[in-house]
């Protein structure tokens, strides 16, 4: 029997630490490691991460936008990508942010969580607009192939506060149902970004991950992220790209920093010192 999910990623967050890195080959980060920009690039850009960070990071996100722009040869890319941290033992979220009506949503999770499929993930994000209902076939599948899903709840552009603000304790509440009852936690995760000002809303009844965007970049930081989610420490995967992903020679040392940051700033011993 395969282990659940949420029992892989306790595994991983326990010998890894609490961190998720990014893979997003953008145009202009693409041009920073001195590479064109085409598929070859693509290739060898995801080939040096996942070679700097899969034992650094309990999961690595692969951003889809990215291979997306080049069509097949750029899915080819993503397909190998996804194979080469899974045979280096990492896990993979692949950030998709999929959300349908049901039964085209039950053919994005044939696509990403099925274990059959040529793209399948560990877990993918997803977007809750066409109501969190809408996710319940990919969180049946997800549950059927001992793999997870992160909801947007509360995204870490400045933008959206607005709209999500009304509508993220529908996205709490309906993921902390679905995670009820399970060991060590469930499998629906929840994105809430590193960059929020204040927590506004209670995770207590989640028993679900957290993932944590916005470091770095989008300007938060580690203390940041020990500040809105110290409650769930336990459960809160922060997670950043381009901060860590801009010089292909510090890739490595730079996860290494942000990661130890993190595991200080959440380990349970933080805690009880506060
Ligand atoms: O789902 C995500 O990963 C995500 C959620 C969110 O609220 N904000 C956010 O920036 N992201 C993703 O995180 C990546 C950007 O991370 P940085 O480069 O570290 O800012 C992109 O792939 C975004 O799509």
């Amino acid at each position: 029997m395969n282990d659940s999910f949420a029992t892989r990623l306790r595994a991983r967050l326990d010998k890894c630490g609490p961190l998720c890195v990014g893979i997003d080959p953008s145009p202009a980060l693409l041009a920073a490691w001195g590479l064109d920009d085409s598929p070859t690039a693509l290739e060898r850009f995801s080939r040096t991460v996942v070679d700097a960070v899969h034992d650094v990071a309990a999961m690595v996100k692969p951003q889809s936008a990215f291979y997306e722009r080049w069509g097949s040869r750029g899915m080819a890319v993503l397909e190998s990508t996804i194979a080469d941290l899974r045979e280096a033992g990492a896990m993979v979220l692949l950030d998709v942010k999929r959300g349908d009506i049901g039964s085209t949503m039950a053919a994005y999770a044939e696509a990403y969580l099925d274990k059959g499929s040529p793209l399948a993930a560990d877990a993918v994000t997803l977007s809750p607009y066409l109501g969190f209902g809408s996710l319940e076939g990919a969180i049946t599948s997800a549950m059927v192939n001992d793999a997870g899903v992160f909801v947007l709840a509360r995204t870490s552009n400045p933008e959206a506060a607005p709209l999500q603000r009304l509508v993220a304790d529908q996205v709490l509440a309906g993921a902390g149902a679905a995670n009820a009852g399970h060991t060590p936690f469930g499998p629906v995760g929840v994105v809430m970004g590193a960059t929020l000002p204040a927590l506004e809303h209670s995770l207590a009844d989640l028993n679900g991950p957290v993932l944590a965007p916005g470091m770095g970049a989008q300007g938060a930081s580690p203390a940041d992220v020990a500040r809105l989610f110290g409650s769930v420490r336990h459960l809160v995967l922060p997670s950043v790209s381009r901060e860590v992903l801009a010089d292909p020679v510090r890739l490595r040392a730079r996860a290494l920093t942000y990661r130890d940051e993190c595991a200080a700033l959440l380990a349970p011993r933080a805690a009880a010192q506060k």
